[in-house]
């Protein structure tokens, strides 16, 4: 691995419990990593572990095969190459984008340093815009420049965190697809911090959840979402419920197989890979919104008691008979009223079980 930490912990004087717990993770070169989780969740100090601004309590950091942490070793910041984008974007007011850019490399030859500049800010897509100072660009382009000023030195790791929680929404979702772009033009290897998902999901080829201090998962997008390891991970990812559940063998043809009674019905076909995780006997179902069809023609009934607008589709809370409470996806033409019930069924791709926990009060 480029990036590895192994089983890092930070804790912070005169705090009960370490802000980061035992983590552990690897980046390839080129590869972008993400940590996503609720605030206070450590996302930052590992970060800033991460770039030596942080003394470590226990595990290592390596980076391109170097120790460059040990809770007795730390190679200073400035030795690390790390690049550092942050929220606020830090830019010198009184320098122009050019010389704001070429900071980190003001001692390279004349030349060398001006081809550098306009290299990368013409990969960030500001090429025109050298001359012009900062309160003269919006906060999207002042992030590009600060993007373009860590980028400049060639760091051998890109360290960004919430570097687009000041912008509006609709920029934010755009920069993000423009960040990966740049970013793997610039081969640049980058360890992320966000707390929205989407923004996690549109950049990082690896995305690591944690909450309290520990790592839940660090998988792909994909993974996390339909494999969540924990409750925490299936809770905090996309949209979904826990319902109640049982893994009964069901006998069909000879064969036996495992099935997933829910409260929806019985969730059959479950590859033979899936089938081997199931523990028979009761347990707790991930239904996401994706995995309930609208079907009039469905045995079960639902009631809607939310929806929210998507755009192409309505996102419905439903009710069911038996209490329990599931979200769909329902396309946008099929526009029920709130109390409304309307037909559901199961379509599980991936079925996720969790040990049952008992209902909180
Ligand atoms: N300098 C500090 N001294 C003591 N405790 C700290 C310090 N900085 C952070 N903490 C605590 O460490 C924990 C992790 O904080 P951290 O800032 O890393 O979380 P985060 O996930 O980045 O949160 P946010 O998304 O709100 O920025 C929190 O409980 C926080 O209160």
């Amino acid at each position: 691995m480029y990036l590895e930490l192994q089983q890092l912990s930070v804790q912070y004087p005169g705090q009960a419990h370490p802000a980061v717990n035992q983590v552990s993770f690897g980046l390839k070169a080129g590869q972008i990593g993400v940590l996503i989780g609720p605030s206070g969740c450590g996302k930052t100090t590992l970060l800033r572990a991460t770039a030596g601004l942080e003394p470590i309590h226990a595990g290592n950091i390596s980076l391109s095969g170097a120790l460059v942490s040990s809770p007795t070793q730390s190679v200073p910041p400035e030795a690390r190459h790390m690049g550092m984008v942050f929220q606020d974007y830090a830019l010198f007011p009184h320098l122009d984008v050019g010389q704001n850019v070429a900071f980190g490399i003001h001692h390279w030859p004349t030349d060398k340093r001006r081809a550098r500049v306009a290299d990368v800010l013409d990969l960030v897509g500001l090429g025109t815009q050298r001359r012009r100072y900062p309160h003269e660009l919006s906060g999207g382009q002042q992030q590009r420049v600060a993007l373009a000023r860590a980028l400049a030195p060639s760091p051998k790791l890109l360290l960004l965190d919430e570097p687009f929680s000041n912008l509006d929404v609709d920029l934010r979702e755009r920069l993000a697809q423009e960040l990966r772009t740049i970013l793997k033009e610039a081969g640049a290897t980058a360890l992320f911090v966000t707390h929205d998902q989407l923004e996690a999901f549109a950049i990082g080829d690896l995305i690591g959840v944690m909450h309290e201090g520990r790592l839940h998962q660090w998988a792909d997008a994909y993974t996390l979402y339909h494999r969540p390891a924990t409750r925490f991970v299936a809770d905090f990812i996309g949209h979904g419920v826990f319902a109640p559940a049982r893994v009964e063998l069901h006998e069909e043809n000879g064969v036996t197989h495992k099935h997933v009674v829910t409260p929806l019905g019985e969730l059959h076909g479950i590859n033979l890979a899936e089938q081997d995780r199931l523990t028979l006997g009761p347990c707790d179902v991930l239904l996401r919104a994706d995995d309930i069809v609208h079907d009039d023609a469905a045995t079960v009934q639902a009631k809607i008691i939310n929806k929210a607008f998507r755009g192409n589709e309505f996102l419905y809370t439903l009710q069911l008979k038996t209490g329990e409470t599931v979200m769909a996806h329902v396309p946008s033409h099929h526009d029920h009223r709130l109390g409304e019930w309307i037909g559901i069924r199961p379509e599980v791709d991936h079925v996720v079980t969790f040990a049952c926990e008992p209902a909180s009060s």
